[in-house]
């Protein structure tokens, strides 16, 4: 053996390896990232130059392989590269390799309490925080080079020597400290290749078997993917988990380099829209399991891979965060999922629909965060609707012709999932099923105003919860009016952010107050007692304050229009929407529920055939005694039971409500039967 060299290695801080050994890293595991990578820059390295015409003969496969000896407590890398000179050992690893290993110390010290991403591209020395000596044995590519071996016990002093290595290569081999034992276990390197280095480009083995993934599908070229090829890889990323809805691949050299794949999952309410799941990695090398500092906020909830070399990665995270590439590739990739939406929406209508329940969540939350996206995706807003397709606009608005482009699509929802919420049931083909099949119709707002545009203009009605609402719903649709479903937990902030935007338009919830054209106006006016000049109307208002005495209920009487009164109900509680909204906002800051409050209005339906019999009952009263009378307090009753059953479409009652509810019903039925 040779001696070609001993010496120190040229440093300028003393004692640099107590502190790469002690206070650089908890993280000791990077290591191996550190050198696998310098494997695969190597291999990347000798293609190069093979391509170069300066290698001679074929190049055998590329290949890295990890050696683990018990005996001897190494760990080795090899690879197949492009190897090392003896001079370029000395420049590389004594110089280049220390001199970077100091200028990052000295910038950690600096920023020591300060969160780094990933500690990255720390290099060959970071094999000092687990080896108590480190040998590289390399040959290079270059004709006629002689093999030279390097090693070095942790102190500054060094000693390079002839090797006796044929295969073009280096191979670097760590005796690991007695603190370090971990490393020489297979199941622990397996575990941190599989998590630093799966997506690296050449193959990893240990023990003869491969153990990286190696295609990293973001790399590829879109055109060459399949639905297959994006399912599978997503399905490898986040095993037992349901497939994703869309994603959108980003692909862009210019102005910075960036290539990823974003999934959009479906979203269970449980999500925690704060915590990022996106993986970040920098030239297929893993970095960080998540990068929220890349990531537009109302995108946080999607999934999938971030690979740009140009996001600074050695710096504090806050740092990060205002890095102007680090903004501009924010700002890059809301558009991108902007765009991707929007050719969705315009080539595939159907496929948008269907994922719309959760994607709308998204699109509504970026909306409100983010000015240049909303203004990207406010014509590909859609709203679930109770106008049919092939249906006229607004009752009475005559040529009000429907927009034959209304979506129509099969919604298939499962129990558990946030389509439920929405997807009225049906289960009655298949009761056992708990599949729901539902055809909606979805519209935007441009076409919802332009629609009911004569009829009620800049007005919108909404519902925001189904089935407590479906008796008000039902009312506005036999009359023809259209109202939205709005129910997302996102929907309260928007509608207000609607309407901030869009200033005319005002929003009221189906149950907020009646709209004239629900009303018969001319039922309305009918004076039924000519001795006191009192219309029905008003007769029945006196019956129901005097029956609940309640001072803080406004009772106020309408005739409701319908084709079959029975198919409206004889009362209805409203709560005005400028009011409903201050007192949800209130329960809100202080973080209570919004108790349903005592001051609300009872709409009662005079044309209803139950108001109707209800008068009469009470006139017969009148006529029969000045005291109570049988039918009088039978009238009494049911005034009460008409509210009751009123509320109860709003909310549910408490112990005491429900027990006197139950009472009144018994004594009702009793009285009746007496009859
Ligand atoms: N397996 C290898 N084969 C050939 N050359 C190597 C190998 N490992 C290291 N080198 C040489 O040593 C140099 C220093 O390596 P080191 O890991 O410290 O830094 P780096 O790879 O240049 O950058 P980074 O700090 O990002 O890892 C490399 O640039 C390379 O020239």
């Amino acid at each position: 053996m040779t001696i070609l060299e001993q010496g120190n290695i040229t440093i300028h801080t003393e004692n640099i390896f107590p502190i790469i050994k002690k206070s650089l890293y908890t993280d000791h595991e990077i290591f191996l990232r550190e050198l696998i990578s310098n494997s695969v820059d190597a291999i990347q390295k000798l293609k190069m130059v093979s391509y170069a015409g300066e290698v001679d003969g074929e190049l055998e496969e590329p290949e890295i392989v990890i050696t683990i000896d018990k005996d001897n407590k190494t760990l080795s890398i090899s690879d197949n590269g492009i190897g090392m000179t003896a001079d370029e050992v000395k420049k590389y690893i004594n110089q280049v390799a220390f001199s970077s290993a100091e200028e990052f110390i000295q910038k950690y010290q600096k920023d020591a309490d300060q969160q780094i991403i990933g500690h990255f591209g720390l290099g060959f020395y970071s094999s000092f925080m687990v080896a108590k000596k480190v040998e590289i044995d390399t040959l290079s590519y270059r004709a006629g080079a002689q093999a030279v071996h390097w090693s070095c016990d942790g102190s500054p002093a060094f000693e390079l020597t002839d090797s006796t290595r044929t295969q073009r290569g280096t191979t670097v081999t760590l005796t690991l400290q007695d603190e370090e034992q971990e490393y020489i276990e297979a199941m622990r390197i397996k575990q941190l290749v599989k998590a630093y280095c799966d997506f690296m480009p050449v193959s990893i083995k240990l023990d003869g078997e491969q153990i990286n993934k190696q295609r990293a599908l973001w790399k590829e070229s879109p055109q060459s993917l399949t639905t297959e090829d994006y399912l599978e890889f997503y399905r490898y990323l986040y095993p037992f988990q349901e497939d994703p809805l869309l994603w959108v691949h980003l692909n862009t050299d210019y102005p910075f380099l960036l290539n990823g794949i974003l999934y959009f999952p479906k979203l269970k309410p449980d999500v925690d829209v704060t915590k990022g799941n996106i993986k970040l990695f920098c030239n297929q090398v893993f970095v960080s399991d998540h990068c929220e500092e890349v990531i537009p906020k109302f995108l946080m909830p999607l999934r999938g891979v971030i690979d740009s070399p140009d996001i600074p990665l050695n710096v504090s995270r806050s740092a990060l965060t205002n890095d102007r590439t680090v903004r501009r590739i924010a700002d890059f990739i809301a558009k991108k999922v902007g765009d991707r939406l929007k050719s969705l929406y315009n080539e595939g209508r159907d496929e948008y629909i269907r994922c719309w329940q959760d994607v709308g969540t998204f699109v509504k939350f970026g909306s409100l965060n983010d000015d240049k996206f909303k203004k990207q995706v406010e014509d590909i807003i859609i709203y679930r609707t109770t106008h049919e397709a092939g249906e006229q606009g607004s009752k009475g608005t005559g040529e009000q012709a429907s927009n034959p482009e209304t979506p129509t699509v099969e919604v298939q929802s499962q129990e558990g999932d946030a389509w439920q919420e929405v997807t009225p049931s049906n289960t009655e083909d298949n009761p056992k099923s708990n599949t729901q099949k539902s055809t909606s119709n979805y519209t935007t707002l441009k076409e919802y105003l332009e629609r009911n545009k004569e009829h009620h203009e800049n007005r919108v009605f909404y519902c925001n919860d189904e089935a407590s609402q479906a008796t008000y719903v039902e009312l506005h649709k036999n009359q023809g009016l259209e109202v939205l479903f709005m129910d997302s937990f996102i929907d309260p902030h928007f509608i207000s952010f609607l309407e901030r935007e869009y200033s005319d338009v005002k929003f009221s919830r189906v149950d907020s107050d009646l709209d004239q054209t629900l009303i018969d106006q001319d039922k309305e006016k009918e004076i039924v007692d000519p001795k006191t000049n009192k219309t029905r109307s008003e007769v029945i208002k006196e019956l129901f304050e005097k029956s609940l005495n309640k001072p803080k209920v406004n009772i106020k009487t309408q005739a409701l229009k319908s084709d079959d009164a029975q198919g409206t109900p004889p009362a209805m509680v409203l709560l005005p929407e400028a009011m409903r909204r201050l007192r949800e906002m209130t329960a809100l800051l202080q973080q209570q529920n919004a108790e349903f409050p005592e001051e609300h209005v009872l709409i009662v339906n005079t044309s209803h055939p139950l108001i109707e019999n209800l008068y009469e009952l009470s006139q017969g009263s009148i006529v029969q005694s000045s005291g109570q009378s049988p039918s009088g307090e039978l009238a009494n009753l049911i005034c009460q039971h008409v509210y009751d059953l009123a509320l109860m479409a709003q909310k549910g009652f408490d112990a005491e409500g429900m027990k006197s509810f139950v009472e009144r019903s018994n004594q009702v039925l009793t009285r009746l039967t007496q009859r």
